[in-house]
């Protein structure tokens, strides 16, 4: 019998199906966090990144640290709904680059149901040739967990799909808060394992090559989930899925029980003191509605972008990288809540720009 040949043995290992881990967490949890710390780790070219936003306007990849490729966007809309077609044909480019890349990472929008998206790898023989979900990882907040299941339907659900479940932002959390974080989760998930971290500092081992996935288990618990409350709305009317959902690729999505996104994006200098005492002021009059924020602004006399993010009253500002020579330097905000008044966070948004100088 004849040796294989070098192009067949390659050809064989180009069959194995690229392993598929996918972050779920709700909005903010840490799940960008975690990607990072995977993604700065001296292996970690071989990974590709799959990342969806809820949100029109696209500002996690700029918090990614990587180079653009390898990271795959889906805009519009929330992965769990339309967007799947979008992850398909992604996995379709993936597949033709299966030479490049030894493991997939997809990150979920935190408001995304993760079961439809872990169904899209059982749902034909062609992608179960190609791929393989790992396990499904969901990164939980401490110290904003008890809010989120009490108020959302999307919490629950990320939990009780977890194989493995990161207790992130252990740092805020008291240990009281962490027990009945823990006691909550088990509520919930019996079986997946917590593991308690910050910065979702958790080492590759402990996250992949973890479960021997079942379609069976995905169905149980779509049949729990009610998808009724997880609408997206449309100015188009358009119905991704007549029975369940409609899904929008407008500037708003409405997503459970009333939590969408309002995007903005903007030309000008931003008065950074002006928007801190703006957003002091929101947090203070809407706080219990304005779940998520996410910024990437342009400050005068800066070459570098302003990245801005709160979770909750929990905010955080700090510089990215520099603005490219030919790029706009627009400043970009995501607001993700409920029942959000978009006239209002458009006027006070605009009126933290660094005003022209008026004559006279
Ligand atoms: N104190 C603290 N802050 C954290 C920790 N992990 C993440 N953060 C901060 O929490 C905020 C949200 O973190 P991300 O990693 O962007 O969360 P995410 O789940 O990707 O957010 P979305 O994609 O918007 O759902 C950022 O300001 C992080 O710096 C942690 O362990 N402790």
């Amino acid at each position: 019998m004849s040796e294989p040949s070098l192009s067949s043995a390659s050809s064989a290992e180009h069959h194995i199906p690229l392993p598929v881990t996918l972050i779920t967490g709700f909005l903010g949890a840490g799940k960008t966090s975690l990607l990072n710390k995977l993604l700065t780790r001296s292996d970690a070219s071989r990974i590709a990144v799959i990342q969806n936003e809820f949100g029109e306007i696209s500002i996690d990849h700029e918090l990614v640290l990587r180079e653009e490729d390898g990271i795959f966007e889906m805009k519009n809309g929330c992965l769990c709904c339309a967007v799947r077609d979008d992850l398909i044909r992604v996995l379709e480019t993936l597949k033709t680059r299966r030479q490049d890349f030894d493991r997939i990472i997809i990150e979920t929008t935190g408001m995304a149901d993760p079961v439809p998206v872990a169904q899209t790898f059982f749902s034909s023989i062609y992608i179960q040739r190609d791929f393989r979900l790992d396990g499904i990882i969901t990164v939980t907040d401490a110290l904003h967990l008890p809010r989120q299941l009490a108020e959302t339907a999307e919490a629950r659900q990320q939990l009780l799909c977890a194989d493995l479940i990161l207790l992130n932002k252990t740092d805020l959390a008291g240990d009281a808060q962490i027990s009945e974080n823990l006691r909550l989760i088990r509520e919930i998930n019996p079986e997946a394992p917590v593991v308690p971290c910050t910065q979702g500092n958790v080492s590759p081992e402990q996250l992949f090559n973890i479960s021997v996935f079942h379609p069976d288990r995905l169905h149980g618990i779509e049949d729990s989930f009610d998808h009724q409350p997880h609408a997206h709305e449309t100015s188009e009317g358009h119905e991704a899925h007549p029975k369940k959902h409609t899904h929008t690729h407008a500037p708003e999505a409405v997503h459970s029980a009333g939590v969408s996104s309002f995007s903005l994006s903007l030309p000008g200098e931003m008065d950074l003191e002006r928007l801190d005492a703006w957003l002091g002021m929101l947090q203070m009059l809407h706080g219990g509605t304005l779940y998520r924020m996410k910024g990437i602004l342009n400050l005068p006399d800066e070459d570098r972008c302003f990245i801005f993010q709160a979770v909750f009253s929990v905010i955080q500002g700090d510089f990215g990288r520099r603005w490219k020579p030919d790029e706009a330097r627009l400043n970009r905000f995501v607001f993700i809540g409920r029942n959000l008044n978009k006239q209002l966070l458009d006027e006070g948004f605009r009126a933290c720009l660094v005003q022209p100088e008026t004559a006279g």
